[in-house]
């Protein structure tokens, strides 16, 4: 399997990385639009190829897309991060060009690419990816639930003094500050409810500082963090290489599912071979419907701003 990563900033190189790392893809093209930098983030992301002992081969080129044809999937990270005290949906006025651009040029050399969109604000940009190419809906998907879902978990493992991997919660809904929809009701501890271990009082503060994951991390770092991105993303690419058919929290074009039409949203999703297999239309509660059906309106919001 062939990858592309736009942008070989923070998140770029840490995606790169952890799908090396993992050794499931046979080749790994960085793109990035300053001049030398993805070369030198491949050489070095090669270097460590002896000591982490993996055979993907990574290549850096100066925005020269012919370098990506045939590629299998590509990730688009580039564009600016936020800064503190920024929300994500102030990037748009510098983000929706340069994805909407990346995208075109990705498909010239790569028709059938599937499409994994990370920059900010994320939901907006898969939707104008979508408007930008025309691709099926199943081959364009946003990258912001699964990284949600993992800080929900770090949150929830918090409170309940337990390891992550103990832990299951998702989070659905717009990847932003305020529209995020962390599933406490559904979250559990080995099939246990969390409601069984944690008060309400504890279980509200892990959903606010679930919501407030990003600008927490964006605060302490002084730009938007990039480890737990590039490990989400690449549990995406991972997943689409093995046709793995797993369920991710992802932002999906949606056509009446959840009672919602023409955004693209955070939606637990099934990642295989084909992108996204399948929407799951699970049961919600009324409140967590009217939480989504909120969360999309603000993202309706800021979609409006594309035009
Ligand atoms: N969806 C998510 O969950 C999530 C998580 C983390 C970051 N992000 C977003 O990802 C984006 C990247 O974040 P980062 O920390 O890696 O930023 P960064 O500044 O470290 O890297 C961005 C890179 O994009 C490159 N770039 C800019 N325009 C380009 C173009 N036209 N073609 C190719 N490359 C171009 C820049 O040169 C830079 O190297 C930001 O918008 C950030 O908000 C999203
Ligand atoms: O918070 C940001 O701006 C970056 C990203 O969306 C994140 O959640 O880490």
């Amino acid at each position: 399997m062939k990858v592309t990563v736009v942008g070989a900033g923070a998140v770029g190189a840490s995606c790169a990385e952890y799908i090396a790392i993992k050794n499931f893809a046979s080749e790994v093209t960085l793109i990035d639009i300053k001049e030398g930098f993805a070369e030198g983030k491949a050489m070095d992301l090669m270097q460590c190829a002896s000591l982490n002992g993996f055979d993907t081969k990574i290549t850096g080129v100066t925005n020269d897309y012919s370098k990506t044809a045939g590629s299998d999937v590509a990730v688009i990270t580039s564009g600016i991060p936020r800064k503190p005290g920024m929300t994500r949906e102030e990037l748009i006025g510098i983000n929706a060009g340069i994805v909407k651009s990346v995208s075109e040029n990705l498909i010239k050399y790569s028709p059938n690419v599937i499409i994994i969109v990370v920059s900010n604000p994320m939901d907006t940009m898969a939707y104008l990816a979508h408007k930008a190419t025309g691709l099926p809906k199943n081959r364009i998907i946003g990258m912001g639930g699964a990284l949600d879902s993992a800080r929900f978990k770090f949150r929830l493992a918090e409170a309940l003094g337990c390891p992550a991997s103990d832990v299951d919660g998702m989070v659905i809904g717009g990847h932003s500050d305020t529209g995020m929809v962390p599933l406490i009701g559904k979250a559990a501890r080995n099939s246990v409810k969390v409601s069984e271990f944690l008060s309400e009082e504890r279980m509200q503060q892990v959903v606010e500082d679930t919501k407030v994951g990003g600008a927490t991390l964006t605060k302490l770092l002084g730009t938007s963090a990039w480890y737990a991105p590039g490990a989400a993303v690449s549990a995406m690419v991972q997943a689409i290489a093995l046709d793995s058919q797993k369920m991710f929290p992802c932002s999906a074009l949606l056509e009446g599912e959840f009672g919602l039409n023409d955004i693209s949203i955070g939606v637990p999703c099934i990642i295989g071979k084909n992108g996204i297999e399948k929407i799951v239309e699970i049961e919600l509660s009324d409140a967590e419907i009217a939480k989504i059906k909120e969360s999309a309106e603000g993202v309706k919001k800021t979609n409006a701003l594309l035009d």
